[in-house]
C-alpha cells in the first residue's frame, strides 16, 4: 500500500505520496518544466541517498550539502546556500528539492521562500521527525536567541515519503522523531497515541508496513490542524505541546545537544505536570509520563539547567504575549488549551526536577 493524499494550503494543493523505494523515482513524480533542480542535503545523507536520487534524474541537479546537526539552521548556512544558488544559475523557475531531515528541511523551505522572493520547492523528509516539519508550510533558521526566530510560511508543491530511508535512522533520531507521533496523538488522536505506546518500539525502526502506516496516521493528524489553521492564528499553537520549554532546553544546552524530540519529550511531561496544577483534573499525567520513560526518554530536568534562563528563554517564546509564558496545556487528551502560566508555578515545578 502506498497511500496517497493532498494536503490544502491557501496558495496551493499539494501531495503527500508514502511510497516505499520513491527515492529511485523521484524525478518521475515531479513537474519537468522547472529550469533547475536543487538539491539540498546534509554530509550525513548525501553519502546515503544522494546518489540514488540524483540517478532518477534526467536532468543535471545542482547540489549544496550542508554539515549536519540543528547547528546548520543559522544565518550564516542561509547566505551560503542563497549565494551558492545565485553562482549556479538558479532561476525563479527552478525548484529546491529539501533531501533530508528537519534540519535541511526548514532551512531548505526558508531559502525557497526567500531566494529571488520565493520559488518552488519539495520536501523529501529522510526522518520520520520530518513527518512533521515537511507538511504545514513552517519554514525557517534559528538564533542564538531562540529556535525559528526567523522563518516563512512557505508550502511545499509535494512531500515524498520513502520509509525504507528510514532504516538508517539511529536510535536516537528513531526515537526523537517518535516524539513527535506522540505529541499527534496527545493532542488530537489518542487512539493513535495508544497504538504507538503498544505496537512500536522506540529502539528499533519498525518493518516499512508498520512505518507507512504510522507516518499516514500522523501526518494526517498534522494536517487536519494544518488545514484548518496555516497561519498559527488559533488552533495551529497546539502542535506547539512540549516546545515552550523543548525549544528552551534545546537553546540553552546548545543548538544539537539535544535532539528536537528528547527536547520536545521532556516539554511535554512538564507540561503534563503543568496541566495537572493549572486544572487540578484527573488527567492521570503520571502514567503517560510512565509511558515517555519507558520509551526511554529523559522526563526529569537535568541540574545543569538554569532556571533563570529558561524562564527568559520561555518569555521569548512566539506564543508569549507581553512576556507572559504561554503553554500549550492539556486538560484532557485530545483536550489542548493554549494558557498563559503564572512563572511562580513554572519555577517551582523547575526547581524540584521538572516532573518528578
Ligand atoms: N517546520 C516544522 O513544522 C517543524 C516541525 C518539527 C520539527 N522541526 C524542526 O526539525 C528539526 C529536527 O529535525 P530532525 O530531527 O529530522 O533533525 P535533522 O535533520 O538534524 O536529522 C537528524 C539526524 O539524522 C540524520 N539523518 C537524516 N536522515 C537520515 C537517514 N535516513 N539515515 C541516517 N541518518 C539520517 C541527519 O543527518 C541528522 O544527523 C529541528 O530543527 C526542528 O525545529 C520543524
Ligand atoms: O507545525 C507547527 O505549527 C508546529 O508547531 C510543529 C512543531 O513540531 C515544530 O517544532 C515547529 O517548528 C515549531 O514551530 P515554532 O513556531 O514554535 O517555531
Ligand atoms: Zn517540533
Amino acid at each position: 500500500m502506498s497511500p496517497e493524499f493532498t494536503v490544502r494550503a491557501s496558495s496551493h494543493t499539494y501531495p503527500v505520496i508514502i511510497e516505499p523505494g520513491c527515492r529511485h523515482k523521484l524525478y518521475e513524480k515531479i513537474n519537468h518544466s522547472y529550469s533547475q533542480y536543487f538539491i539540498i542535503t546534509d554530509t550525513n545523507v548525501s553519502p546515503l541517498y544522494l546518489e540514488e536520487v540524483k540517478r532518477s534524474f534526467k536532468k543535471t541537479a545542482v547540489v549544496y550539502t550542508i554539515p549536519a546537526g540543528e547547528g546548520s539552521k543559522s544565518l550564516e548556512q542561509f547566505e551560503k546556500i542563497c549565494s551558492f544558488a545565485l553562482d549556479h544559475g538558479i532561476d525563479r523557475n527552478s525548484v529546491i528539492i529539501a533531501l533530508g531531515g528537519g534540519v535541511v528541511g526548514d532551512i531548505a523551505g526558508f531559502s525557497a521562500a526567500s531566494y529571488m522572493r520565493g520559488i518552488d520547492f519539495i520536501q523529501v523528509p529522510t526522518t520520520l521527525l520530518a513527518h512533521d516539519s515537511s507538511v504545514g508550510g513552517k519554514t525557517g533558521i534559528n538564533l542564538p536567541g531562540g529556535k525559528n526566530m526567523i522563518g516563512a510560511f512557505h508550502a511545499p508543491k509535494a512531500v515524498m515519503f520513502d520509509p525504507e530511508v528510514f532504516h538508517t535512522l539511529p536510535e536516537r533520531e528513531w526515537r526523537s522523531g517518535l516524539a513527535e507521533v506522540i505529541k499527534h496523538g496527545l493532542i488530537y488522536d489518542y487512539s493513535l497515541y495508544s497504538w504507538v505506546c503498544e505496537n512500536v518500539s522506540a529502539r528499533q525502526v519498525p518493518d516499512t508496513s508498520k512505518l507507512v502506516y504510522l507516518l499516514e496516521r500522523s501526518v494526517k493528524v498534522k494536517r487536519a490542524i494544518v488545514e484548518s489553521d496555516e497561519k498559527e492564528k488559533g488552533i495551529r499553537a497546539f502542535l506547539n505541546f512540549g516546545h515552550t520549554l523543548g525549544h528552551a532546553i534545546e537553546a540553552e544546552a546548545g543548538y544539537g545537544l539535544w535532539t528536537h524530540g528528547e527536547a520536545v519529550a521532556m516539554g511535554m511531561a512538564f507540561a503534563l505536570k503543568v496541566s495537572e496544577e493549572v486544572f487540578q483534573t484527573s488527567l492521570d499525567s503520571g502514567k503517560i509520563i510512565n509511558q515517555l520513560e519507558q520509551l526511554g526518554y529523559h522526563t526529569s530536568l537535568p541540574e545543569n539547567m538554569n532556571t533563570d534562563r529558561l524562564i527568559d528563554r520561555m518569555k521569548r517564546d512566539k506564543k508569549g504575549i507581553n512576556g507572559q509564558i504561554r503553554f500549550v496545556l492539556l486538560e484532557a487528551p485530545e483536550r489542548p488549551k493554549l494558557v498563559s502560566v503564572e512563572e511562580g508555578m513554572l519555577r517551582n515545578l523547575i526547581q524540584i526536577g521538572g516532573v518528578k
